[in-house]
């Protein structure tokens, strides 16, 4: 009989819910395998316009620190590459590990990166508002970008100024202008395939959108990110770390390529 405690051992401390979908078929993340990704002479190259002064501020939601935008427009978005429509840009937040030798989410070839950024974007041409598209197997276009350990990246620091006013969960501070495209990889190579959010509600409506260059942060910049606190204000001290969802099956999905 499955005791009440193999039973919890698949809810994840972090999330207090089963850390698989029942009948999920395409789960976030996954391992890139390289050798296995299949060059798409069709697929695009990846157009993204961000307006700065459409960033409102930094939020620390007790799962990560998330930098929102205001996506009432079309201002910040991003077209081309495998997609359909054009997406706008709703926010975007990292995902870390306690050292260097983990952190990202997804890994190639089985590599882990120290950590990840996710520019997360859905689909206003199709759908009302990000909650309904979040709902929809073409909703959400989320950029992935892995950061290295090497020099530190200045276009973070701006950021990372700010990471001690959001050190509590619930904790806000306006930021009101940033340009996001500053941490994206000068090269346009990426891989695509269809997945999830990688956190609660673990939706299948995201159509990832993975760099193959990570960008280049310094040790101090990452232990910024560890100085954050899952816990609110007065509670015992807990530090975000480990942020990131295990791998998941591949299943029946094809990696594509944007390079040869
Ligand atoms: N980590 S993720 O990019 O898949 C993600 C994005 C999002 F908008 C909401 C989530 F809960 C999770
Ligand atoms: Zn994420």
């Amino acid at each position: 009989a499955c005791s009440r405690k193999n039973r919890n051992a698949a809810l994840h401390p972090l999330w207090q819910s089963p850390l698989t979908i029942p009948g999920g078929t395409r789960q976030s993340p996954i391992n890139i395998q390289w050798r296995d990704s299949v060059y798409d002479p069709f697929l695009k190259p990846l157009k993204i316009s961000y307006d700065p002064t459409t960033c409102l501020h930094i939020w620390n939601n007790g799962y990560s620190f998330l930098v929102e935008f205001d996506d009432s427009t079309d201002r910040s978005i991003i077209v081309g590459g495998p997609l359909e429509n054009q997406y706008r840009l709703k926010q975007f937040h990292f995902h870390w590990g306690a050292i260097n030798d983990w952190g990202s989410e997804h890994t190639v070839d089985s590599k882990f990166y120290p950590a990840e950024l996710h520019l997360v974007h859905w689909n206003a041409v199709e759908y009302p508002s990000f909650e309904e598209a979040v709902m929809e197997g073409n909703g959400l276009a989320v950029i992935g970008v892995f950061l290295k350990l090497g020099a530190r990246h200045e276009g973070l620091q701006t950021l990372v100024d700010a990471l001690p006013a959001v050190k509590h969960k619930d904790t806000v501070i306006e930021f009101d202008v940033f340009d996001p495209s500053c941490l994206l990889p000068s090269c346009p190579d990426y891989w695509t395939y269809a997945g999830s959010l990688t956190t609660p509600p673990l939706t299948e409506s995201v159509t990832w959108i993975i760099k193959k260059k990570p960008i280049e942060v310094d040790e101090d910049q990452l232990e910024a990110f560890r100085m954050l606190l899952f816990t609110s204000d007065g509670e015992e001290e807990k530090r975000m770390v480990d942020n990131f969802r295990p791998l998941q099956p591949l299943m029946d999905r094809t990696v594509r390529s944007s390079f040869q």
